[in-house]
């Protein structure tokens, strides 16, 4: 299946897509092919949720602190790459770029998740960081209906729990049994979904089920949907 080329009427460079989704579904692969496809910049915002969270484990605060962590993401001196082929994450001076992907951090990243200070401040830091790349490809839980509500394309992609449970496995090779899978992907999804909401579109958002699409024929089905978007 061919995709042609996305242009905005208003502007034919500027773009911005928005994708949101559950834990699994392919939002970050996805979107990265997707942004090369585009020429665009990529932000995974859950990276920054994810470094924040390493950085207030690291620094020996207690997740139940609330206001502890509002303070650690207002103070926080975070970079993140924007780069589809180069991922970098460093909060202080610290490079976490792989850490943050480690089970102990998917497993208390709720907690700076549900925290709304803390997704304020970062909501305003992502809207800072699409504001200045001309082209650029989000993604996240709130893209769609909080971040960037205005996106030229706004896409929910979604897969069948078992499909998500799986995926997440074989990404992690094979490491996790499933209690910790599903620690890690469902019960986090659970907890998330009580501050925002990334299960059902919101009014304008496509939905993409890529359950039982391939990697290539959900990044197409995907340019098929930013082309829809674009026409409207
Ligand atoms: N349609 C698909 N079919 C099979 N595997 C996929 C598909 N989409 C993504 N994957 C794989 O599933 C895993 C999880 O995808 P990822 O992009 O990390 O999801 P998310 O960012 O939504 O948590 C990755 O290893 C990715 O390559
Ligand atoms: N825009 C966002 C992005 C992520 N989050 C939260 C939800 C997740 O628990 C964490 C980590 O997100 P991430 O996209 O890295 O998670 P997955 O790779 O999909 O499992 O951050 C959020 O609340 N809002």
């Amino acid at each position: 299946m061919e995709s042609s080329p996305v242009t905005h009427a208003a502007n034919p460079t500027n773009l911005v897509i928005a994708i949101d989704g559950p834990s699994g579904s392919g939002k970050s692969s996805v979107s990265k092919a997707v942004a090369r496809a585009l020429g665009a910049a990529y932000l995974d915002t859950g990276a920054m949720y994810r470094a924040i969270t390493y950085s207030v484990l690291d620094a020996g605060t207690d997740l139940s602190d609330a206001a502890a962590i509002a303070t650690a993401v207002r103070e926080a001196k975070l970079e993140i790459s924007v780069d589809p082929d180069h991922e970098h994450v460093v909060i202080g001076d610290t490079v976490v770029t792989d850490a943050i992907r480690e089970p102990r951090i998917s497993e208390q990243v709720s907690a700076v998740a549900t925290n709304l200070e803390a997704r304020a401040e970062l909501v305003r830091r992502q809207r800072e960081i699409i504001a200045t790349n001309v082209r650029i490809v989000a993604e996240g839980r709130d893209i769609t209906t909080v971040v960037a509500p205005d996106a030229n394309a706004r896409i929910l992609l979604t897969a069948s729990e078992e499909a998500r449970l799986r995926r997440r496995g074989i990404q992690l090779g094979g490491t996790q049994d499933a209690s910790a899978l599903a620690s890690q992907v469902l019960e986090r999804d659970k907890k998330d979904s009580t501050v925002v909401n990334f299960t059902q579109a919101a009014d304008g958002v496509i939905t993409v089920d890529s359950s039982d699409l391939d990697f290539e024929q959900t990044i197409n089905a995907v340019l098929d949907a930013i082309n829809t978007a674009a026409k409207k």
